[in-house]
């Protein structure tokens, strides 16, 4: 706790978040002249009143009053245009530095190694990107920028209200320490809760996403009332964090009207007795004074709960430049090849290829095998053989440890990113689709591919149809992660986005669970259409793919245990024909 509030006030991360409004300069000024200009007119009203009654009231000078009355009039109205002003371009720094480094932040976390989502919940980076991005808004709209205001205005008035009777001033001050005291242990008590609702609703939303997204678990099992109970017991928290800082504010604003009224009772009672003692009207000074008072102590109100605003800013920034700091992205090699291609021809070597995703523990050891273009191989394994992470490390989504991966003679890091991953496409099991139509799922938003692109590849693999019974045809919209679409057609889909790309490279994760015999079809079909010309590699989970496969590659606990196609490997009565009696006969009894 004490490293976390060693950094409280950690100024480089607030001069950091300041740069982002370099390229905003006239607002930035704009905004810090007329907080200046704010602070120095705050004591011009209670003198212009000071001088009111002293000279011109007592005296019964009318012109003067009326005249200084329209100047108090024309200085609201400055005052209101200057708070205006200064309130605008504040909040409009404030946002367009969150839009920046939003964008910033959100490119970094696309380009950040897969390893990084391995070990990152989702709801952080979605907190980062989002609402600690937010906390840093309110260093500008409500945190530093008017903390400085406050603290000018009241630099202001104690000078003004000094240069009128110190004597007087110190006088009023006396119950001052009593409110630095209250500030003192209000700021403490409100960050403590401000921290605990924070948790709260991180821990609320966190459970809320998570629940929802596994409902179908919840609901199968019958667990609804326990879970129902853990949520309550964190709603409890948020509610019991909540109260503590509402209890806060709620002891903490009288505590701030009694001191102003202690303040005010000592002014009066010394001035009343002043004007006694000199036989001298005093009223012009009470009235500037107590006016005074207001002054400064309409900013201390809120000066705790601004100070606590920026200290949450400033951990957010803490937080999110961690992020963009983040050094483990894909970065290209500096010996790349600059005479592309235009399509691949798909030769692939994998030599003593090691990997680990975690430091120890090799999940991949010394792997070797060769595909000529055109070939297709299937991958089989065990679950947890190391199959899905060969597809991975191809497509350097992860980069290797040892050895070395080349596609036609060249290592893959030579390789442009974009180049590499335009040439490889990938159709995996579970599908990912995103919100939108069916359309947009297939180009993937890609305005290059045109509808009738897309309306050929489907009927290529026969899908047409079966897209056009869906309400909309290809508009129909795709609810969050496709799930109104069965397993198999969403794999179908993405055969179509895959046809569209034209690989050189096709990698392919069958899926295991068993689909609809007319989907079983569509794919077997897609599945023929898409390998033919180009090198595939495909996790095999059905006997008929193995059996058509050029070469299997059998693994074993991440090592190449057997390669040769189907025949040769029964021949070899080994690892693979093991494999073939517990997971292949059944599916070729079914077949018989
Ligand atoms: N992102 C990851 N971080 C850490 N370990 C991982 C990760 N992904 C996979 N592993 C581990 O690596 C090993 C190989 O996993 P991989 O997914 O490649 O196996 P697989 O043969 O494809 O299995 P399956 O047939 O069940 O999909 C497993 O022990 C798994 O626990």
């Amino acid at each position: 706790m004490s490293g976390a509030k060693k950094k409280t006030f950690d100024i480089t991360h607030l001069r950091r978040v300041f740069g982002y409004a370099a390229p905003y300069k006239r607002k930035f000024y704009t905004s810090v002249i007329m907080a200046i200009m704010l602070a120095l007119i705050t004591p011009v009203r209670p003198y212009l009143i000071q001088l009111t009654v002293d000279k011109y009231i007592t005296n019964g000078v009318v012109n003067m009053v009326i005249y200084i009355t329209i100047i108090q009039i024309g200085l609201l109205l400055l005052e209101t245009a200057m708070r205006f002003l200064f309130s605008f371009t504040t909040a409009w720094l404030g946002q367009a530095v969150v839009k920046d480094i939003r964008v910033a932040t959100y490119k970094k976390v696309l380009n950040l190694n897969l390893r990084q989502f391995d070990t990152t919940p989702i709801g952080t980076l979605t907190t980062r990107t989002i609402n600690d991005i937010e906390s840093i808004n309110d260093i500008f709209a409500d945190g530093l920028v008017p903390i400085i205001t406050d603290l000018l205005s009241i630099v202001c008035v104690l000078g003004y209200m000094f240069w009128v009777d110190w004597q007087l001033t110190l006088i009023a001050l006396i119950p001052f320490p009593i409110i630095i005291i209250g500030t003192y242990y209000f700021r403490k008590s409100i960050n403590k809760s401000f921290l605990k609702v924070r948790n709260a609703v991180a821990a609320l939303n966190s459970f809320v996403q998570e629940h929802l997204t596994g409902m179908q678990v919840v609901q199968a099992f019958a667990i609804e009332n326990t879970e129902f109970k853990k949520f309550d017991t964190i709603n409890k928290e948020h509610r019991n964090a909540n109260i503590k800082g509402i209890l806060a504010y709620s002891i903490f604003f009288p505590l701030i009207e009694i001191v102003l009224a202690l303040s005010t009772a000592l002014l009066v009672w010394w001035l009343a007795g002043e004007s006694l003692r000199l036989n001298q009207n005093q009223q012009g000074t009470m009235v500037a004074f107590i006016l005074c008072l207001n002054l400064l102590f309409r900013p201390l109100r809120f000066i705790a709960d601004k100070f606590n605003v920026l200290q949450m800013g400033i951990i957010a920034s803490e937080r999110v430049f961690k992020v963009l700091d983040n050094p483990d992205v894909t970065t290209d090699d500096e010996n790349m090849v600059t005479d592309l291609p235009a399509r691949l021809t798909g030769s692939i070597d994998f030599k003593n290829v090691s990997f680990e995703y975690v430091a120890g523990n090799k999940v991949l050891d010394n792997v070797s095998f060769a595909v000529k273009p055109g070939e297709t191989v299937a991958i089989v394994g065990h679950t947890g053989s190391g199959k899905t992470t060969i597809i991975s490390l191809l497509n350097r989504l992860y980069a290797i440890n040892e050895g070395e991966i080349a596609i036609d003679d060249t290592n893959i890091n030579r390789y442009p990113l974009q180049y590499l991953r335009r040439n490889i496409a990938v159709v995996l099991q579970d599908v990912f689709l995103f919100s939108g139509s069916v359309m947009d799922n297939i180009t993937l938003r890609d305005p290059q591919i045109t509808r009738e692109q897309v309306i050929e590849a489907a009927k290529h693999i026969n899908m047409h149809d079966f897209i056009m019974q869906l309400p909309g045809g290809y508009d129909f919209e795709v609810k969050e992660r496709g799930s109104t679409l069965s397993l198999g057609q969403r794999q179908l889909l993405s055969f179509i986005r895959a046809i569209l790309y034209n690989p050189s490279i096709l990698i392919l994760d069958e899926a295991t669970s068993s689909i609809d015999t007319e989907s079983e079809l569509l794919i077997q079909n897609a599945i023929d259409t898409l390998v033919k010309g180009r090198t595939s590699i495909v996790i095999a989970h059905r006997l008929s793919t193995i059996r058509k496969a050029d070469k299997i590659i059998v693994l074993d606990r991440g090592q190449v245990v057997e390669t040769g196609n189907h025949r040769e490997l029964l021949r070899e009565n080994g690892f693979y024909a093991r494999l073939y009696e517990t997971q292949f006969e059944k599916q070729e009894q079914e077949v018989n």
